[in-house]
């Protein structure tokens, strides 16, 4: 787990209020859904805080780098419906789809990153840190379990790695589109065959044409240039942030897939600067490079790089950093596509370890920057703020469930004494009959033999009791998938690319300017399941407690 820097707490800020908590039953247990904070001066608000994995010491650090597009720019519902809408008109013109298909209506909370969709199945699931699959709908329907283990139970000739190109990892918010409109047809053509004849490989074709098409077209980008307030979530932090790193001497730099034209709007709105081409949000940066092309950009050695004209946008090819760098950046500082080493260059840095790279795509920012250059990296989780938010919401439920699990374990280990005591009493007992003793089993044997199947039972009861109590939890942090960063108990294969990648992680951008720029990112401790048996009491059969075997009070 990690060390949260507690910004609220750095600047005085009251943390959030939680509402007082109902109590329901799990099993015949009853408690309570919101045990209240003891001390409420540690309550997280998700909103604010930088989660640390691995250690970053700001002092190393000698520049920073952003993505742009839902990194320092976060988008709202307006904004995905452009998406949304103009791929199913696309959907209809391009592709002779059903024309009901332009009537269908988007809900852009039904899936979340770090799912993956299944073209050829047309199905999108959810995995655990092992890649096991534990959540699998086709469409919107949920597939059975015996269904979602023949279909992916991994076989030692066959483990799927979900990185093939038959499944698409929801890495970005960007993909949330693509993957509702998926689930709207897979519906749609297995209720209507004749209406659609195209495999789902097929149809998740179209729709990653179409929705490709709508970011280039000027089906998104001219609607965000006639009014960007209407699409742009402002952030009044970012620019304090980008001022605070400057200014404690850390190079800044902006590398986005966007071009320069959207780039520009996008940065006018976020920093304030109303008229037409005024160029303010430059000076926050030492280096900007726009239609980077990642995950390229940081793998590519050999992308050649071009030289923008703020005032029209126009290009002109540079052959690399010529020259002294800062002649060379005097000329201009916005470039379009390049590579990792131009901008190393730039930034008169040799290696990447003191670099900090803040994005919000998985893959492309995150995953690249830190394996293919040892670039630090800050994942932005916009979704934060709502899994911190239940997880203390819902602690007592949470506390339950950790609860009836350490039971189980508890009755594990007493199964097991108890089992091994009827098969020492079954061997003596077989050599007292080859001596001449009754064949028949002994009354202690039989209530041994009954006590185990007891507690069997008991176990079987309480496993569904758990199973339900573990879905009803899930099912507070969201309603289809459960929490963004656990599935079922283990760790969500979200969670464990956030813990691998992501040096730090945290909602927004401009968090990184709620701390001081020499902050010292320090993790806590990781815990393994030892660390976790040790608290919960558990281990060695002997000192564990009795179990009774009543499922009415499954101790
Ligand atoms: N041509 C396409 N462009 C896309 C698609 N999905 C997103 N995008 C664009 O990428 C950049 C992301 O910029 P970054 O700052 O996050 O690097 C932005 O301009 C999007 O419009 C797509 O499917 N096709
Ligand atoms: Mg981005």
């Amino acid at each position: 787990f990690t060390a949260p820097c507690r910004a609220s707490q750095l600047l005085g800020r009251r943390s959030v209020q939680l509402p007082s908590p109902p109590t329901f039953s799990v099993g015949s247990i009853r408690m309570s859904a919101g045990s209240p904070p003891r001390d409420d001066k540690y309550l997280l608000d998700g909103e604010t805080e930088v989660f640390c994995n691995r250690e970053i010491n700001m002092q190393q650090i000698r520049a920073i780098g952003f993505d742009m597009d839902y990194t320092l720019a976060q988008y709202n519902l307006a904004f995905e419906l452009l998406a949304y809408d103009g791929a199913k008109q696309k959907l209809v013109d391009t592709f002779r789809y059903p024309e009901a298909v332009a009537s269908f209506e988007y809900d852009s909370t039904y899936f979340r990153r770090g799912l993956v969709i299944d073209k050829e199945r047309g199905n999108v699931i959810k995995m655990d840190r092992h890649k096991y699959v534990r959540q699998a709908y086709h469409g919107f329907s949920p597939l059975p379990s015996a269904v979602r283990k023949s279909l992916y139970m991994a076989s030692s000739e066959n483990i799927p790695l979900y990185t093939e190109s038959t499944f698409v990892n929801i890495d970005t918010l960007f993909l949330l589109v693509d993957a509702y409109l998926f689930a709207q047809l897979v519906e749609y053509k297995d209720r209507h065959p004749s209406e659609i004849k195209h495999s789902y490989a097929a149809i998740y074709s179209h729709i990653r044409q179409c929705v490709d098409l709508c970011h280039r077209d000027g089906v998104i980008k001219d609607r965000v240039a006639e009014d960007p307030g209407a699409y742009i979530v402002p952030d009044p932090g970012m620019v304090t942030m980008l001022e605070q790193y400057k200014e404690s001497g850390r190079k800044t730099f902006l590398v986005t897939n966007s071009l320069w034209e959207y780039t520009d709007v996008v940065m006018n709105f976020l920093v304030g600067n109303k008229g037409p081409r005024n160029q303010d949000w430059l000076d926050l940066f030492e280096v900007v490079i726009v239609g980077s092309r990642k995950p390229a950009f940081l793998e590519d050695r050999s992308a050649y790089m071009m030289r923008v004209a703020p005032a029209d946008g126009s290009l002109r090819n540079v052959d690399g950093v010529e020259g002294p760098v800062d002649a060379f950046l005097a000329q201009g500082k916005v470039f379009q596509g390049g590579n990792w080493k131009h901008l190393l260059e730039m930034l008169k840095l040799t290696s990447g370890d003191n670099v900090l790279y803040v994005g919000d795509h998985m893959y492309s920012d995150i995953l690249r920057s830190k394996r293919s250059l040892g670039w630090r990296t800050c994942l932005v989780i916009p979704e934060l703020a709502g899994e911190v938010a239940a997880l203390q919401q819902y602690a007592g439920l949470d506390a339950g469930l950790q609860e009836l699990r350490r039971r189980r374990l508890v009755m594990d280990e007493e199964m097991d004494s108890l089992y091994k005591s009827i098969q020492v009493l079954r061997r003596e007992e077989k050599q007292g009959a080859q001596g001449g003793a009754s064949t028949e089993p002994s009354p202690e044997l039989k209530k041994l033999t009954r006590q185990l199947q007891e507690l069997e039972e008991a176990g079987e009861r309480l496993d569904d009791t758990i199973k339900a109590g573990c879905s009803d939890y899930h099912h507070k942090f969201h309603r289809v998938w459960g929490k963004l960063f656990e599935s079922g108990f283990q760790e969500s294969r979200f969670a464990k690319q956030v813990s691998t990648y992501a040096c730090v992680y945290t909602k927004k951008a401009s968090n990184l300017g709620m701390v001081s720029p020499e902050r010292w990112f320090r993790t806590v401790r990781d815990s393994m399941p030892h660390d976790v048996y040790l608290a919960l009491g558990l281990g060695g059969a002997s000192q564990t407690e009795m179990v009774g075997a009543d499922a009415g009070d499954p101790r």
